[in-house]
């Protein structure tokens, strides 16, 4: 029984997989293209999210920073989730909704990207923070899931949507991760060249 739920699991996030390559494969690459432009022209990437989204964005972070697959030039990328102090100061001084927007006001300038993960599209501190990103005419690449929520509407023409196409939290963060994963790798192949087979 436990088995047969675990591979029911497994089947459902490889079918889901399958979908997504399909739907997502035009918004990813315009993901690639905007990341791309950012950081190559001295700009950097803010990442936000919640939960296991922010654990996605400091993913993505540190494989922007560090290295992905290939060695190549250090890219500028940021978490917004991981310093304690900052979160903790204006989630208790002002409010928790406010603990992204106020960092992308401090630290946004315009040519920048702001990463926003959130599966619902309805989390209030992301649509905050996207909003405090268009005032400082960033370009956003949302990553969302169950029709995009509020998000969804927020978003601007110049902007990405990737939008996973299904209600579940976690089936959903299993394509954002592998999203992330195809922008990391699309960025390398447009940076480096294509390779044969990454190591
Ligand atoms: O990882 C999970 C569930 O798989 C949770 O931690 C989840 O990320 C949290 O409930 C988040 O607060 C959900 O926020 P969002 O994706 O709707 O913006
Ligand atoms: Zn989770």
């Amino acid at each position: 029984m436990l088995e047969q739920r675990i591979q029911q699991n497994f089947i459902d996030s490889a079918d889901l997989k399958y979908q997504s390559a399909q739907t997502l494969s035009k918004p990813v690459a315009q993901a690639v293209q905007a990341m791309l432009a950012c950081v190559t022209s001295g700009g950097k990437v803010l990442a936000c999210g919640n939960g296991g989204s922010a654990a996605d964005a400091q993913h993505f972070s540190a494989e922007f920073v560090g290295r992905f697959e290939r060695e190549r030039p250090e890219l500028a990328a940021l978490s917004l989730t991981t310093d304690s102090s900052i979160l903790t100061a204006i989630g208790n001084d002002y409010d928790f909704n406010r603990i992204f927007s106020k960092q992308v006001r401090a630290l946004g300038q315009a040519g920048d990207v702001l990463l926003a993960l959130s599966t619902s599209g309805n989390s209030a501190n992301i649509i905050a923070a996207i909003e405090a990103a268009h005032e400082r005419e960033m370009t956003v690449v949302a990553l969302t899931g169950r029709g995009g929520g509020k998000i969804g509407n927020l978003l601007r023409e110049t902007d990405v949507h990737v939008c996973v196409p299904h209600d579940r939290t976690a089936r959903i963060q299993e394509v954002h991760i592998l999203v992330l994963h195809c922008i990391c790798d699309g960025v390398d192949a447009q940076l480096l060249g294509e390779q044969e087979t990454p190591t």
